[in-house]
């Protein structure tokens, strides 16, 4: 990997680099997916087929659309014993931690009889959508739906491409099965997401779309939002890891390569104070390259978007960290857990030598769909949040509203609005 003296022209560099890899940067894709989604719009279940065929190379109709009981049963068959004990033991990891997301309705009285509070609903209909082009993803099936459900969600419906057979990957299925899915359907890309979007004969509507997928799924999501609710955009992966001579370069190199395996388009970042580590760490990415089975992806991954950089101090390395603001952000140093008190922009903080990313991605339980791109300066990571609404409640008694309705009245009046004024004066006319 290179390395590079850390300044403010490399930083700005490297910055202006990783901007471009955002999905609202993708112009020539715009137009593809903006007729795929007119065409579904226009003409429902017919071009959902009709694009299956041209891309998933699968004759869709509408009797084999709907993943079936049979298929989720043979799917269970397919997978190994071992495999379902791992997807079962994630599973209750990650409802556990999100367990403890889950917020509660609140109502505040006061003695003049007033009540304040929030209502706190789930979302009725919620798509997920889970990638199945190039790798599948069992892990994101968990992460998606298990936040869902925890919020209270009805009718949990999930969109993911099936092969040139029709089949949908077993452990995938398995995982939505698991996870408590209500509805599976075997369409992919753009389509899927205007299906969910506008409905069709064969898919109803959801309130909101939700679940990562490449530069086509991405930016139909950004061009249905609206019609519907979405998460977010999840961009390329990243990684950056903050790391002082006490870390083992063998692991950080390790986590780094991780991320780059998922994506030409992703992004590994090392920081580190120590020039020696640097080296290091570079020798042990060599090693590991050259056995690594997506060799190819990763390499092309790091020669885009992969640095060493070296920090003058500790304090430069975390202020180029805030900067980045990466989905994943380890901290490998001496004092990790002082590290984290002065990071403000990450999506996911692992601290020590042992909380490896890939730990975060299938196991420990926290939601590894995650702010890309730099927006973790403003998104979180998906949550239980993502599937509910709130409505304000506001009760005021007869005595409550006549010590205030004249201020109601005035600051109406001076908005000119004379019905805002009237609603409260009306109720007290005979004063
Ligand atoms: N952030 C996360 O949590 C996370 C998790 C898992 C995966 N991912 C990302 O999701 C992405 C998955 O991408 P994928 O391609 O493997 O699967 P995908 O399911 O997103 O895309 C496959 C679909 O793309 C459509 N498509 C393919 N070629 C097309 C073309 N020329 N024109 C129009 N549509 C076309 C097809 O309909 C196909 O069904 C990767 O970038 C991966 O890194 C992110
Ligand atoms: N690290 C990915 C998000 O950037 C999620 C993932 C799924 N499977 C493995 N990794
Ligand atoms: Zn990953």
């Amino acid at each position: 990997m290179r390395i590079v003296k850390l300044t403010k022209e490399s930083k700005n560099n490297i910055l202006e680099g990783m901007l471009k890899r955002s999905p609202n940067n993708y112009g020539s894709y715009e137009s593809v997916v903006a007729d795929i989604l007119a065409n579904i719009k226009e003409n429902g279940d017919k071009a959902l087929f009709e694009y299956t065929k041209k891309f998933d190379k699968f004759d869709l109709n509408k009797d084999n659309i709907r993943v079936t009981e049979e298929e989720i049963k043979d799917a269970y068959s397919k997978v190994s014993e071992d495999l379902l004990t791992v997807i079962k033991k994630s599973l209750v990891n990650v409802k556990s931690y999100h367990e403890k997301q889950r917020q509660n309705s609140w109502f505040n009285s006061t003695e003049d009889g007033t009540i304040l509070g929030q209502k706190v609903t789930p979302l009725e209909r919620v798509g997920v959508y889970v990638p199945g082009g190039k790798a599948v993803y069992p892990s994101s099936v968990l992460m998606n739906i298990v936040p869902a459900k925890v919020a209270g969600v009805k009718e949990i419906i999930m969109t993911t491409p099936c092969n040139s057979e029709g089949e949908v990957n077993p452990a995938v299925l398995v995982a939505a099965n698991e996870a408590g899915v209500d509805e599976v359907y075997k369409v992919g890309g753009a389509q899927a997401i205007g299906a969910l979007a506008y409905g069709t004969d064969s898919i109803k509507k959801v309130d909101k779309i939700v679940g990562p997928g490449n530069i086509y799924v991405a930016l139909a999501k950004k061009a249905v939002y609206g019609f519907v609710n979405i998460d977010s955009i999840a961009g390329p992966s990243e990684i950056l890891v903050i790391a002082d001579e006490t870390a083992n370069p063998r692991f950080v190199a390790a986590d780094l390569l991780s991320q780059a395996e998922h994506d030409e388009l992703a992004s590994a970042i090392l920081i580190t104070t120590s020039e020696e580590f640097a080296k290091k760490v570079s020798a042990e990415v060599d090693k590991f390259v050259a056995v690594l089975s997506r060799k190819e992806i990763i390499s092309k991954s790091l020669d885009n978007f992969g640095y060493i950089l070296v920090a003058e101090n500790m304090d430069e390395a975390i202020d180029a960290a805030n900067e980045i603001a990466s989905e994943h952000l380890e901290i490998q140093t001496a004092d990790p857990f002082l590290v984290m008190t002065k990071i403000k922009n990450a999506g996911a903080i692992f601290l020590g030598s042992y909380s490896c990313e890939s730990l975060g991605d299938y196991f420990a339980g926290p939601n590894h769909v995650l702010p890309t791109n730099g927006t973790a300066k403003f998104f979180s990571p998906l949550s239980v949040d993502d599937f509910v609404k709130k409505s304000s409640i506001i009760y005021y008694s007869q005595d409550a509203l006549k010590g205030v309705y004249k201020d109601v009245a005035k600051f109406a009046r001076c908005e000119s609005l004379t019905a805002h004024e009237n609603a409260a004066l009306v109720r007290f006319e005979e004063e």
